[in-house]
C-alpha cells in the first residue's frame, strides 16, 4: 500500500530530518530530481535538452527555491531558464544566487508573457504544502496565458494540498514532481497533478503511519480471493443479492452478474427479478424472496429496492442476519429516512455504505464539501460502518479512521447502472470474509480498473464493465 501523509505530517518530519542534515541538503536533493524530470519532460516533447527554453514561475517560499536551484542545474545541460519572481523581494536568496551564477535570467512580470509563450516546459513554483487557497491574481494572470506543458513543483499551485479542492484559478501540470512522501492532492486531484514522480529526500523515518492509503495492484492481489485446491463453492462465500423489481430487473442483472465475475462463490438472488436474473446468469440461485434465499455469508442490498415499506421489510430483514451487508442505493436512502432499521443490526457485523453527494447529504444532513475524506471519516463514525463516499476520487472510510483513496483512470464510471456493478464487487469480496474497509477499497479499484478497459478510450457502459470484470483481475494478478 502507498501511504499519504497530510501537510502538517510532512512538515513535522521535515523539521525532524532538517535538523539533522546540512543546510541546503534538502533543497538540494529535491531540486536536482525535479531538473531531471524537466529535462526528461523535455527531452520526450521537443527531442532534446540543450538550447530549450523553461520558464520558471517563482513564489515567495520554498516551493520557488526549488524552482530556481532546479533552474541552475538545467543551466548546467544548456537549458535557456528564466525566472520570473512574483516577489522579488521575498525570492529565495539562495536558490536565487545559483540561477544568477548558473547564467539564468530573471525577467520582470511585464516583460514574462514574451518569454511564457515561448516556453518550452514552464516551471510552478508559485507555492508548495505552505499554499492556501487559489491562486492571487497576479500569478492567475501569469498561468492564463501557459500553452506550454507545466511540471508542478511539489503540487499544482491554486489546488488545496490536504484536500485536492479547486476553488479558482490554479495549475493544471503534465507532471507532478512531489519530494519525500505523497500528499493527499496527489491522490484527490489527478487531473491537475497529472503524471506524480516522487523524489526521495530521506524523510520516510521520520513519518509514522500514513494518513491516507492507496491500495496498489499487489495488495489486490494478496487479498482477492482465488480458489485454492480445498475450496468448493460454499467455502469461497456465498454472497446473497437482493437488488431490482419487476419493472427494472436491471440493478438485480448487474449485481449479480459483478458478484459472478467477480469470485468463484456462490450467488444468491432474492427479488422479484428472479426469472430475468436466471435467464440471464444460470449460475446464479435465484428465489422471490429474501426469507426464502438460503445461508450467505454476505448481502447486498439497496439497488431498485424501492424507498417504500417493501424496501424498508427487505433491508431490516437482511440487517438482522449476523453478516456483513452492503447497503446500496435505496438502501442509503431507507436508512437516511428511517435509521431506526439499524437497530435490527448486529452492532458486531460489518456495514458497508456507499453513497453519492448526494446521498451523504440524506444521511448527514450536509454536502460532502471540499473535504471529502474528512466527510467520509465522519460518516463512517456516525454509522459504525465502512463508507465508500463516490465520486471522481473514490475515498473509503473506516469507522477506525483508515482512509482509502481510489485515483481512477478517466472518468469511465459515469455511466447508469455502474454503482450496481460495484456494489456486486463489494458483496463478493465480503461473502469471503475479508476486512469490510480493504473489500469496499479493492472493489472500488478493480471497478476503475474495469472501467478503463471496458472503455479503451471510448464510451462503455455498465454491463461493458461486467464484462471487463475478468480482464481487470487478470492484470491486477499478472501484475502482483
Ligand atoms: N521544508 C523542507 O525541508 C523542504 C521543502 N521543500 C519545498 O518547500 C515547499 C514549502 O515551502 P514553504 O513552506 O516555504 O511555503 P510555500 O513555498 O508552499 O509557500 C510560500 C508562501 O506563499 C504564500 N501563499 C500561501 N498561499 C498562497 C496563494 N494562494 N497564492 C500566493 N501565495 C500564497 C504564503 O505566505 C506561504 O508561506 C514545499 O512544497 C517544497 O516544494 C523542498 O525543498 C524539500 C525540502
Ligand atoms: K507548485
Amino acid at each position: 500500500m502507498q501511504g499519504i501523509w497530510t501537510t502538517e505530517r510532512i512538515r513535522a518530519a521535515e523539521d525532524l530530518l532538517l535538523a539533522r542534515t546540512p543546510d541546503g541538503e534538502l533543497m538540494r536533493r529535491a531540486s536536482f530530481g525535479l531538473a531531471a524530470e524537466v529535462a526528461g519532460l523535455l527531452a520526450e516533447n521537443t527531442g532534446g535538452v540543450s538550447g530549450r527554453r523553461v520558464v520558471l514561475l517563482v513564489g515567495s517560499g520554498n516551493n520557488g527555491g526549488d524552482a530556481l536551484w532546479a533552474g541552475a542545474f538545467l543551466r548546467r545541460r544548456g537549458v535557456a531558464v528564466a525566472a520570473v519572481l512574483l516577489k522579488p523581494e521575498k525570492a529565495h536568496p539562495a536558490g536565487l544566487a545559483a540561477l544568477r551564477r548558473s547564467g539564468g535570467r530573471v525577467v520582470s512580470i511585464a516583460d514574462s508573457p514574451q518569454w511564457i509563450e515561448k516556453a518550452d516546459v514552464v516551471v510552478d513554483g508559485i507555492v508548495g504544502i505552505s499554499a492556501r487557497g487559489a491562486l492571487r491574481p497576479e500569478a492567475a494572470e501569469l498561468v492564463a496565458r501557459i500553452e506550454a506543458p507545466v511540471v508542478a513543483v511539489d503540487l499544482p499551485s491554486g489546488v488545496d494540498p490536504d484536500t485536492g479542492a479547486v476553488d479558482g484559478p490554479h495549475v493544471t501540470a503534465a507532471r507532478t514532481v512531489t519530494f519525500g512522501a505523497l500528499k493527499p492532492v496527489h491522490a484527490l486531484a489527478p487531473q491537475e497533478c497529472g503524471n506524480v514522480v516522487l523524489v526521495e529526500i530521506g524523510l520516510r523515518p521520520w513519518l509514522d503511519e500514513p494518513d491516507l492509503w492507496r491500495l496498489e495492484l499487489s495488495d489486490i492481489a494478496a487479498v482477492w480471493p482465488i480458489p485454492g485446491p480445498e475450496d468448493d463453492k460454499y467455502t469461497q462465500g456465498v454472497v446473497g443479492i437482493a437488488a431490482g423489481s419487476a419493472t427494472y430487473p436491471g440493478a438485480a442483472v448487474l449485481a449479480s452478474g459483478s458478484a459472478v465475475r467477480a469470485t468463484a462463490g456462490m450467488v444468491r438472488y432474492a427479488g422479484h427479478a428472479a426469472d430475468v436474473v436466471r435467464s440471464r446468469w444460470p449460475e446464479i440461485v435465484a428465489t422471490g424472496s429474501v426469507t426464502d434465499a438460503g445461508r450467505v455469508q454476505a448481502w447486498v442490498v439497496g439497488p431498485g429496492i424501492g424507498t417504500g415499506g417493501e424496501g424498508r421489510e427487505i433491508l431490516r430483514h437482511i440487517l438482522g442476519q449476523g453478516v456483513p451487508v452492503c447497503a446500496d442505493a435505496d438502501a442509503t436512502t431507507i436508512i437516511a429516512h428511517t435509521p431506526e432499521v439499524l437497530d435490527a443490526r448486529d452492532p458486531d457485523t460489518p456495514l458497508v455504505l456507499t453513497p453519492h453527494a448526494g446521498e451523504y447529504e440524506r444521511l448527514m444532513g450536509r454536502r460532502p464539501g471540499p473535504d471529502r475524506v474528512a466527510a467520509a471519516r465522519e460518516a463512517a463514525k456516525k454509522y459504525d460502518a465502512v463508507v465508500l463516499l463516490k465520486g471522481h476520487c473514490t475515498v473509503v472510510a473506516a469507522p477506525d479512521g483508515r482512509v482509502a483513496v481510489n485515483t481512477p483512470r478517466g472518468s469511465w464510471l459515469a455511466t447508469a447502472g455502474s454503482g450496481d456493478v460495484l456494489t456486486g464487487l463489494i458483496g463478493s469480496l465480503l461473502a469471503s470474509g475479508l476486512d469490510p474497509w480493504l473489500a469496499a477499497a479493492a472493489a472500488a479499484q478493480v471497478h476503475s480498473l474495469a472501467g478503463a478497459l471496458a472503455a479503451e478510450d471510448v464510451p462503455t457502459s455498465a454491463s461493458g464493465l461486467v464484462d471487463a470484470i475478468p480482464a481487470a483481475l487478470r492484470l491486477v494478478r499478472a501484475i502482483a
